[in-house]
């Protein structure tokens, strides 16, 4: 479920390790991709991208593609116990309970569980695939409150078995000057196109009754506890990411390489990593050998990842990936410059003119009072709203900023 650039360039790719199972991909929104992968019989070209050049593979583990909105057959794939594992790619945004009768990934989960409930109540395993601290935890609580009928919500308790995962693999929005690579390496003019760098990872932790693919084959690794992947990946990798995105839009830059290459920012996200890693239970040589590879990723020509795509959803990003830190920090006393220069820029980036949030309706007149600090953050996160210290410094980075 979310049939975009992510899932393709990874879960995908992942699953065309082992030919015995394929997908059945549903996009969330968008007709005209399941229709370009069915004219293609499902096949698509990831361009994989580096410093040494770019290459072209063909992935085939799409069986089938269609719209969300065809629910008929929505339904009957979800139902069909020959379907093991539904994984989800929605965006962060997409794990929230629904408004009564609202169209949402959500609704459209439940959906399809309660099918399969009442045709053959074959036990599945979820599998959500986006940046979400815990996102396992986070997709059954949603459920334990959307599944009210108790005979289907015990069985969804028991039966529907629900993985946690950490994923990563830079996956910037196609261009079209990707799809013209792909023709010049190809000669296939391939509009289901995904870039994405040589970098990938996926740790797994769950149960899967019905059997998976065996991914490991494309190295992912089935783990007992994912809490220090996910913590090294949000604090590390993704909190760089959103402190690069706001902090480089209000600098004037477009992509995290420009961003990262400004000597202010890297300063900057140096001293985030020195921050977050006191935190992180690795040893100091795998932080250093993380940072140094996140460097190259952060830098590596041809991978144009838009700030602007990063920026997006920030009331969803900042509290797993920034404000776990700097609660650990204000708990010993300390302001890191970092997070406050980062949340100042993401109130500049509100006061903006295009702001995506799906929050923004709620936020950026909040961002435009008189004390935004405190009204913004108090939104997102309570306790931060009575913090006098933090609040005062970054509405004073923030007038600097504006
Ligand atoms: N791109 C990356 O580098 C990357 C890496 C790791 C994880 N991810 C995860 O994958 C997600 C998708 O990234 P992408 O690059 O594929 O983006 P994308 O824009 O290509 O695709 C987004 C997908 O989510 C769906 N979607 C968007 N808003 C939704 C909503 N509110 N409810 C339900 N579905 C919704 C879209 O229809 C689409 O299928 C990210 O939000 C992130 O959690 C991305
Ligand atoms: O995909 P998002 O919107 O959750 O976040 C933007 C980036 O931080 C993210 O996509 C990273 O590139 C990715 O998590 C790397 O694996």
């Amino acid at each position: 479920m979310g049939l975009g650039a992510f899932h393709r360039a990874h879960q995908a790719w992942y699953t065309a390790a082992d030919p015995a199972w394929g997908i059945a991909a549903y996009t969330f929104r968008n007709t005209e991709l399941p229709q370009l992968l069915t004219r293609q019989g499902g096949l698509f070209s990831l361009l994989v991208r580096d410093e040494t050049g770019d290459r072209v593979e063909t992935v085939g583990s799409i069986a089938r593609a269609h719209p969300g909105a065809d629910t008929r057959q929505w339904l009957a794939d979800v139902a069909s116990p020959e379907v093991a594992l539904i994984t989800l790619t929605v965006t962060e945004a997409g794990y929230t309970v629904p408004e009564p009768g609202a169209d949402s990934a959500v609704s459209r989960l439940v959906a399809g569980l309660l099918e399969r409930f009442h045709a053959n109540a074959a036990p599945i395993t979820l599998v959500p695939c986006d940046n979400l601290a815990d996102n396992g935890e986070v997709l059954r609580a949603v459920l334990r409150k959307v599944c009210q009928q108790p005979a289907f919500a015990e069985w969804v308790e028991h039966e529907v078995a629900i993985a946690g995962t950490v994923v990563d693999r830079i996956t910037p929005a196609t261009t079209e000057r990707d799809v013209r690579t792909v023709q010049d390496l190809t000669g296939r003019w391939d509009l289901t196109t995904v870039v994405t760098e040589p970098f990938t990872e996926w740790q797994i932790a769950g149960t899967f009754p019905r059997g998976r693919p065996e991914w490991e084959r494309a190295g992912a690794q089935v783990v007992e506890d994912i809490g220090t992947y996910q913590q090294r990946k949000l604090w590390i990798l993704n909190a760089a990411h959103s402190l690069l995105a706001y902090t480089g839009l209000a600098r004037g830059h477009t992509t995290v390489a420009e961003a990262a290459d400004d000597p202010v920012l890297g300063e900057l996200t140096e001293s985030w990593w020195d921050t977050a890693a006191a935190y992180l239970p690795v040893s100091p040589a795998e932080i250093t050998d993380y940072r140094r590879r996140l460097r190259d990723r952060f830098a590596a020509p041809g991978i144009r990842h838009l700030l602007s795509q990063i920026a997006a959803d920030g009331s969803h990003k900042i509290p797993v990936r920034i404000l776990p830190v700097l609660h650990r920090e204000r708990a010993r006393g300390r302001l890191p410059h970092s997070a406050v220069a980062g949340l100042a820029a993401w109130l500049a980036y509100l006061r903006g003119s295009e702001v995506r949030d799906t929050r923004a309706a709620e936020l950026t007149p909040l961002a435009h009072t008189a004390n935004p600090a405190q009204r913004v953050l108090a939104t997102i996160d309570p306790a931060l709203g009575d913090d006098r210290e933090l609040l005062t410094a970054i509405d004073a980075e923030l007038r600097v900023l504006t």
